[in-house]
């Protein structure tokens, strides 16, 4: 493994349930980078991520991600290993029946901080990183597609990560709105050195935010280069 990796896979078998779905995946990601992953539905790109944010167990094969051994990830650990990534889906999944703040405030609470004080600060601080500042009062009902995936981005800053995991971020979002939040999120990978793995399926984002790309194709991830795709 790389010392400056994030992630390092080697030889990993990828499986959902019983059956095999990425063959000997070795995948080095190094602290600060941004990759896409790319590849048709079903290929594996899900559980790929799964499997870095401790969903999906390792079975075979080893993996280092954000410092934890994949191998070694009981059920306890396993919240530990979270807190040191940060996660934002294609669907935001926010709590729809309170608002903003709440939404963060809860996460803060469920990875164990207390200080009322100091948590106001961190939800100030992330809200204002992703363009949201004044707007913790919003439920999410009250907010477009757009501005939920900046909430979902800012939940994800919560705990300062160095590994943001991206399943698909801007599938919802009309192509202006993808502009803001590839924008939002190349400037959070420059300022704050986080790398990024995305998974995308719109290859016109990589022609206009070129990154290393990894493609998942027959079972078996590759590397390729952003003009290949
Ligand atoms: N919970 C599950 N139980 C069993 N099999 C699953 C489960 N989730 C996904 N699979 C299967 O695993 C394979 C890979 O699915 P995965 O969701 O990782 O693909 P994907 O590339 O992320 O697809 P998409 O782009 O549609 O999100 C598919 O054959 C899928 O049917």
């Amino acid at each position: 493994m790389n010392p400056t990796s994030i992630v390092s896979l080697s030889n990993a078998n990828i499986y959902q349930g019983s059956s095999l779905v990425l063959n000997n995946v070795n995948l080095e990601v190094g602290a600060g980078e941004f990759i896409y992953m790319i590849g048709r539905t079903g290929s594996g790109k899900s559980s790929l991520l799964k499997t870095m944010y401790g969903d999906i167990y390792l079975k075979e094969g080893s993996g280092v991600v954000a410092g934890f051994n994949l191998k070694d990830l009981s059920w306890k650990k396993i919240p530990l290993l979270r807190r040191n990534l940060g996660i934002v889906f294609q669907d935001f999944r926010l709590l729809t029946d309170r608002n903003v703040y709440d939404n963060l405030e809860f996460v803060l609470k469920a990875t164990g901080w207390k200080d009322k004080a100091l948590m106001k600060e961190k939800i100030e601080n992330v809200l204002t990183k992703v363009g949201l500042k004044n707007k913790g009062v919003k439920m999410p009902y009250e907010m477009s597609g757009g501005e939920q995936q900046r909430v979902d981005i800012a939940r994800a800053l919560l705990n300062n990560p160095k590994l943001i995991l991206a399943d698909e971020p801007t599938g919802n979002l009309d192509p202006d709105t993808t502009d803001e939040i590839m924008q939002l999120l190349f400037n959070i990978c420059r300022d704050y050195q986080t790398a990024f793995i995305m998974a995308t399926h719109d290859y016109s984002i990589i022609q206009k935010y070129p990154a290393r790309v990894v493609r998942i194709e027959n079972g078996e991830v590759k590397e390729i280069s952003a003009a290949g795709v």
